[in-house]
């Protein structure tokens, strides 16, 4: 694992001495952790709960797959009809939870939430398999059906619909980025004497606590 490097610094005679720690970036510090993950982990590295809540507070979490994590934030796709989706409209902040046990770690990341632009999801729509595009079409996620079938008769109707040509992205598909206001990076340490490390922005500049397991 990364560690903080610790520097004295100011160590002008008289002057009182200091530790100044210089901190890892908790972005590049993700980015390090995901390429582990990704290369060790036996189930998908991507997966990771969110966690929202509606505007009585009333939370839910579901797995969601991460598309795209860089310093603007970590962004998942979803259908915009969703209780998901109503919820982040109601009360735009989510928490993320990543777990790796292979590496035994957890990362959670949590902030405010933003509508990717639909440049950006049509983009990434483009790089979707067909079927899962048409199953984006035909689903009208988390509302009840009949069984499969009228999945199935929904998929089959829009693959007639689109033809041969490109599947657009449906108007209620799109994706959600989570601006990451506070990052957690928990690993596993022998004795439960586990080591959590918390970077809180504020102002823009992270700040770094470490935090009892
Ligand atoms: C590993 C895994 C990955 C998933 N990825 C997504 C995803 O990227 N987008 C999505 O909408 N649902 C995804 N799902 C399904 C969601 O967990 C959930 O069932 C669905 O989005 C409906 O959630 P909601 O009713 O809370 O809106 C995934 C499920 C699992 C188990």
């Amino acid at each position: 694992m990364r560690r903080l490097h610790q520097t004295r610094r100011g160590a002008a005679p008289g002057a009182l001495r200091h530790w100044d720690m210089q901190l890892p970036d908790p972005l590049r510090l993700f980015q390090e952790w995901f390429a582990e993950a990704r290369d060790r982990e036996k189930s998908d590295a991507t997966a990771m709960a969110v966690a929202t809540a509606d505007a009585a507070g009333r939370p839910a979490v579901r797995m969601v797959l991460l598309k795209q994590a860089d310093a603007r934030g970590f962004v998942f796709y979803t259908n915009l009809d969703s209780p998901k989706a109503d919820n982040l409209r109601a009360n735009p902040r989510a928490e993320l939870c990543f777990h790796w046990p292979v590496l035994e770690r957890q990362v959670r990341v949590s902030g405010q939430v933003d509508a990717v632009s639909d440049a950006e999801a049509d983009a990434y729509f483009a790089t979707r398999p067909r079927l899962s595009q048409l199953g984006a079409w035909a689903s009208h996620q988390s509302k009840p059906m009949n069984g499969r079938y009228e999945l199935e008769q929904a998929v089959a109707r829009e693959t007639v619909r689109h033809g041969v040509g490109p599947v657009p992205r449906p108007p209620f598909w799109s994706g959600f980025r989570v601006v990451p206001a506070q990052i957690e990076f928990w690993q596993q340490k022998p004795f439960r004497h586990h080591d959590r490390q918390r970077f809180t922005r504020i102002g823009g500049v992270w700040h770094h606590e470490w935090l009892f397991p």
